[in-house]
């Protein structure tokens, strides 16, 4: 025990039966390493997990499957408390995998492992909803959000993260803007939204960079706005030319509000949460992460 830092691979369910993993796992403890590995079934089985982990001391919990199951992971180390907690590595196995892509996570399998096991860990940023709920990447709303909730799980295997896309444009009949206001500090702004991301990452949506200047480790959230009267247009250029188009609003801030008249769905790191006001508070430094030496997600 204790020679070589140990590793938990908490693993989405979804890909237990991947046997390029089972070999890549063999030959990382035939070179010595200690990876123990834990299958999720549904939602908690994670934080359970990362419970387990923290016990067992190893130096770090790996996330091994999309974006929301490395949100459930990095809530888990969130809440933890204690002084041996262990470090986020991160193994995409998920469709959209927006957070691993946009920081750089190899994307071959046997690379992700290495990195996550022997990184160099980073503090960097998680955000906040109503004092709970926690994203580490982006939450989504209007728009974006019907994509991803509405995206059932067989066209989302079929084709992957651009099936968000895809499915979107199908429904183009059901979409319409959402009415909000929106407060942060040196902001405020209040229309109807068709699509708006609150980045600690950049892209969301299997692809979609809504905050293309975001970083997770500098203590803000970006916030981008993409208005419009008529759906079609608008989208088509936003998602275009983002540069100085009237329909794309900015903004920078530690914390935004958000207030609708009605209910509206926010869609955190891929998992949807409604309600009619959000306070979304980014919590600095608040875990360790192994990221690539020249991860665009740093300042
Ligand atoms: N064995 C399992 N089978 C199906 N779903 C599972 C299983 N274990 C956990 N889940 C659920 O999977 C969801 C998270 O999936 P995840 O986001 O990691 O993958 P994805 O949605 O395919 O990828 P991405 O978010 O990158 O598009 C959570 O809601 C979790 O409860
Ligand atoms: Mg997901």
């Amino acid at each position: 025990m204790g020679k070589i830092p140990g590793s938990l691979l908490i693993l989405n369910g979804k890909s237990a039966g991947d046997e390029t993993l089972r070999a890549a796992i063999a030959l990382l403890r035939d070179e010595g390493m200690d990876i123990q590995v834990r299958v999720t079934w549904e939602k908690g089985d994670a934080g359970r997990y990362v419970k387990e982990a923290q016990q067992l001391g190893v130096d770090t919990v790996i996330a091994g499957g999309g974006d929301g199951t490395i949100n459930e992971v990095a809530t888990a180390l969130v809440n933890c408390t204690g002084d041996n907690i262990p470090a986020l590595g991160i193994l995409p196995l998920g469709t959209a995998n927006d957070f691993a892509t946009s920081a750089g996570i190899p994307d071959t399998l046997e690379k992700a492992l290495q990195l996550a096991i022997v990184g160099k860990a980073v503090a960097v940023d998680i955000a906040r909803v109503n004092d709970k709920t926690c994203f580490i990447n982006m939450a989504t709303g209007g728009f974006g959000t019907r994509i991803t909730t509405e995206t059932p799980e067989k066209l989302k295997a079929a084709l992957g993260g651009v099936s968000y896309l895809i499915h979107g444009l199908l429904r183009l009949d059901k979409l319409k803007a959402d009415r909000c206001e929106i407060r942060g500090e040196d902001f405020q702004w209040q229309g109807d939204a068709l699509v708006m991301g609150i980045g600690n990452g950049r892209q969301a949506g299997g692809g979609q960079q809504l905050c293309p200047q975001a970083l997770i480790n500098d203590g803000l959230l970006h916030l981008r706005i993409f208005t419009g009267e008529e759906l079609l247009p608008a989208l088509l250029t936003t998602l275009t030319q983002p540069d100085d188009n009237p329909h794309i609003i900015d903004g920078k801030s530690a914390w935004f509000e958000v207030s609708a008249p009605h209910e509206i769905t926010f869609n955190l790191d891929g998992e949807p949460l409604s309600g009619e006001h959000f306070r979304i508070e980014v919590l600095p430094n608040a875990l360790q992460c192994r990221l690539p030496p020249d991860c665009p997600l740093l300042r």
